[in-house]
């Protein structure tokens, strides 16, 4: 589908849509539970894979009145009777990795083109080193794999800078082990929010796990020199529920939309806090000169068009947020450098040189390296054009946004796939005024 967007005044107010890492983590917890509910999920392509994963070993998820019940396996993979298949999605595939070593008996799983060319090479060392089989089919490090267990559990050494969903899949599965699993990471953790995460959601479901100190001591993840899960634990959420937050990646769009075009404010809704480094989008905003203000209590963001300037973000806790901050980058005064990003090139595509390439294409001035994307706002003139989404959900929002400030009209190829985190992106924007024609 292509979606061809012009500039527009916007105002009134939105939801956001339920993060797609907390609903991922928490139909995972469910599984390895005897089972829960969970509320208020996200309802889209990517926790779907995660759902039939958990399905394919034995467990069961249906839709009910506000939520998803989650029939599980209890700590007890079954062998899957066919390959999984994770779609588009590196967070199922990287999670499911982690809950096949479990399993006595072999697991594949694959993807699509995007998936298969992402890097999993270090998960299936750790997995090895745990004492369990873990192959690329192709031998380069990517899907298909091939998974045998079960492991009892272990220490193992990993590399931080390529994924932190290593961790979380290591931690999630290692609860459930005979034995637990001590992580020592290589290099310094990039994403490390994303393991906070998973650190509250298994709290929730009364799994203890922590990170190590660099001198032993307690730290988050952010200042971590490994993490440690006890096994031979168990899932259970209190009350038999869990309640998933709103999403601070899609509320990123939502927020750059309303600095951008937002004559008379508008309104985001389901803004409450929680552990994800995304939240960083209200500061980085209003460091940008943005109008914004966030009732925390309340979960609500009021924000209004603004005149923008350039800064300096650094991105490695908040990989996603990168197209976002580049395309406001593109419209602010002066020059917006967004650095530690080359763990951005292990996404749904190569987010830095996507970017590069498609916001030069709207007329903006953009300087790639590679751990640094600047963008020079002083100039860029943005003209609307027909530019590519790469297949990528983040890519497509945030060139979408860059239609809306864009002389012209700008047509945004592949716009479907924001199925993936935020399937009614363009409905909510076209509620807040923006003129979307969609072929
Ligand atoms: O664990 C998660 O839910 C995620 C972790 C991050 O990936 P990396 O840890 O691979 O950077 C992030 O980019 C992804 O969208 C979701
Ligand atoms: C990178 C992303 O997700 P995943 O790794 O799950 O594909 C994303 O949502 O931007």
């Amino acid at each position: 589908m292509d979606v061809t967007i012009t500039r527009a005044s916007l105002r009134g107010t939105a939801q956001a849509p339920p993060s797609k890492s907390y609903t991922h983590r928490a139909i995972l917890a469910a599984g390895y539970a005897s089972g829960a509910t969970v509320y208020d999920p996200l309802d889209s392509a990517d926790p779907h894979a995660t759902a039939r994963a958990i399905e394919a070993f034995g467990g069961d998820v249906s839709a009910v009145d506000g939520g998803f019940a989650v029939e599980g396996f209890a700590g007890v993979p079954d062998v899957p009777a066919n390959v999984i298949d994770c779609g588009n999605s590196g967070t199922t595939m990287r999670l499911v990795t982690g809950t096949a070593a479990l399993a006595d008996g072999i697991t594949v799983l694959t993807g699509d083109d995007s998936l298969r060319s992402r890097p999993q090479g270090p998960l299936l060392d750790a997995i090895e080193g745990l004492g369990g089989r873990a192959e690329s089919t192709r031998g380069n490090g990517q899907a298909p794999l091939v998974i045998e267990g079960p492991v009892s559990g272990g220490r193992v050494s990993i590399p931080g800078d390529v994924s932190s969903q290593y961790i979380t899949a290591l931690l999630m599965a290692g609860a459930v082990t005979e034995e637990g699993i001590e992580i020592d990471l290589e290099t310094e953790l990039k994403s490390a929010p994303y393991v906070d995460i998973t650190l509250e959601v298994l709290s929730a479901f009364g799994v203890e796990a922590e990170p190590v100190g660099a001198d032993g001591g307690e730290v988050r993840s952010a200042g971590a020199s490994g993490f440690r899960v006890p096994g031979g634990q168990t899932y259970e959420p209190e009350g038999g529920e869990y309640h998933v937050p709103g999403d601070f990646s899609s509320i990123s769009y939502l927020l750059a939309a309303g600095v951008l075009a937002a004559d008379e404010g508008l309104t985001v809704r389901g803004a409450q806090p929680s552990a994800q480094g995304d939240t960083a989008i209200v500061g980085i905003a209003e460091r940008m000169g943005g109008d914004v203000q966030w009732d925390r209590e309340a979960g609500e963001i009021e924000v209004s068009k603004s005149e923008l300037s350039g800064i300096t973000v650094d991105v490695g806790d908040t990989p996603d947020l990168l197209p976002t901050i580049a395309t406001l980058g593109a419209v602010a005064d002066g020059e917006t450098r967004i650095t530690n990003c080359e763990h951005v090139r292990y996404k749904e595509t190569d987010r830095v040189s996507a970017m590069a390439t498609e916001l030069g294409k709207l007329g903006a001035s953009v300087t790639e390296y590679e751990d640094e994307l600047v963008v020079h706002g002083e100039d860029s003139e943005l003209s609307g054009a027909i530019v590519d989404g790469y297949d990528d959900h983040r890519i497509v929002m945030a060139l979408s946004l860059a239609g809306l400030v864009a002389e012209g009209e700008t047509v945004v190829r592949g716009a479907e796939h924001v199925d993936v985190s935020f399937p009614d992106f363009f409905d909510v924007l076209y509620d807040l005024g923006a003129t979307i024609q969609r072929q």
